[in-house]
């Protein structure tokens, strides 16, 4: 926790998920989720849609009571095994996707209203600082229809961050922004995030956005937890091909192992591995496209090709094999047919056979 946090006497929680299982109705949605969020940390929840991030959000939050296993904040049980310690007990504030304001309120006042349990004063007191700390001082007493949508956003943040949470979560808190707000709003929001100390969640289903804010990522499929780590660890180092093709366009292309070589369409490279048949993936950015034959370069034929400003997609032929490459725009001639393509072994990621899809 930094310094400007402690003095404000906020702490930083400990949240454990431990062999979580819920589901509604008769379907089961979150399956043996065991899941820390460290202190101080910004986790990421990923996943494609319907893969159960909110419900783990709601369960945290005591918006559902699981169905299995147990969460726990700083080693004390919060709900299962008997227990379920309601939401305005857990320190714990939410932010919504829709930042969920009231429009008949002030700003102040919708800031102020998650700290009834203060006097007046101190209400009006916390909810200037909490506004202060997103820079919207100044701001008291327009109306949520008076502010931009970034301006909107941060006075939700700021309502979630007045009552000082020990765990901050948020449920895709930019999903409602304009695309070229974004990057500046997520930027200053963990910014914010990081001087208010909290631990923070956020739930998206961006794999860039969590990429850009994460001090680590849990990404999930199906109701089940497929990888956790660092941005970096999940995509240089993805376990399953789902894994891989979550943070990047990736070709799929058989390979196989014999005597400590990999034979792949894209080429042959050293492997320390059992002979068999593997799976490899490709990014479409790791695919080199040369205009002449160099050293274990592989001939290919354009088929296909589209210009997108700053980059270019290839559609290639080779080996009988379709691939795709994004390549700088420019730097292939225009009307080239006849390629060479080559992939560095490091970028080849190899998974066993058959496929570690899920
Ligand atoms: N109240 C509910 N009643 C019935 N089914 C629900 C309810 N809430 C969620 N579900 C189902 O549970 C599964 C997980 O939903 P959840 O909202 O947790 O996923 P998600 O990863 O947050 O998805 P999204 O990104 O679309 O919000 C989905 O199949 C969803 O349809």
């Amino acid at each position: 926790m930094n310094v400007a946090a402690r003095q404000m006497g906020q702490t930083a929680a400990r949240l454990r998920f431990e062999n979580i299982r819920h589901g509604y109705d008769h379907r089961d949605v979150i399956s043996d989720v065991t899941l820390e969020a460290h202190p101080g940390e910004v986790l990421c929840l990923l996943g494609p849609s319907g893969s159960g991030k909110s419900t783990l959000l709601r369960i945290a939050a005591g918006l559902e009571m699981p169905r299995g296993g147990r969460l726990l904040i700083d080693g004390a049980t919060v709900a299962g095994a008997g227990a379920f310690l309601p939401p305005e007990k857990r320190g714990i504030g939410l932010m919504f996707q829709d930042f969920a304001l009231f429009p008949h309120m002030t700003v102040i006042a919708n800031v102020a209203f998650g700290l009834a349990h203060l006097p007046k004063l101190k209400q009006v007191e916390a909810a200037r600082e909490a506004l202060f700390r997103v820079g919207l001082a100044g701001y008291e007493g327009k109306y949520p229809h008076m502010l931009s949508g970034g301006e909107q956003q941060r006075v939700a943040l700021a309502r979630a961050l007045a009552p000082r949470p020990a765990v901050l979560m948020m449920d895709e808190p930019f999903s409602g922004l304009d695309a070229r707000l974004k990057d500046q709003v997520r930027a200053d929001t963990l910014a914010i995030l990081r001087e208010s100390g909290a631990t923070v969640i956020i739930v998206t289903h961006d794999p860039e956005e969590a990429m850009g804010m994460a001090d680590r990522i849990a990404l999930l499929k199906d109701g089940a937890l497929v990888q956790q780590g660092t941005p970096h660890d999940l995509f240089v180092h993805p376990e399953t091909l789902f894994a891989a093709s979550f943070f990047s366009e990736i070709n799929i292309l058989p390979g196989v192992v014999e005597g400590g070589s990999l034979m792949t369409p894209l080429g042959a490279m050293a492997i320390s591995r059992p002979d068999g048949p593997v799976t490899i993936a490709v990014r479409h950015s790791d695919i080199r496209v040369l205009s002449h034959q160099t050293d274990g370069a592989i001939a290919a034929e354009i088929t296909g090709r589209r210009y997108l400003g700053t980059a270019e997609h290839l559609d290639l032929q080779v080996d009988g094999h379709h691939i795709r490459a994004r390549i700088g725009a420019g730097l292939l001639q225009k009307g080239a047919v006849r390629v060479f393509v080559e992939v560095a072994p490091q970028s080849i990621l190899v998974f066993e056979n058959p496929d570690q899809t899920s």
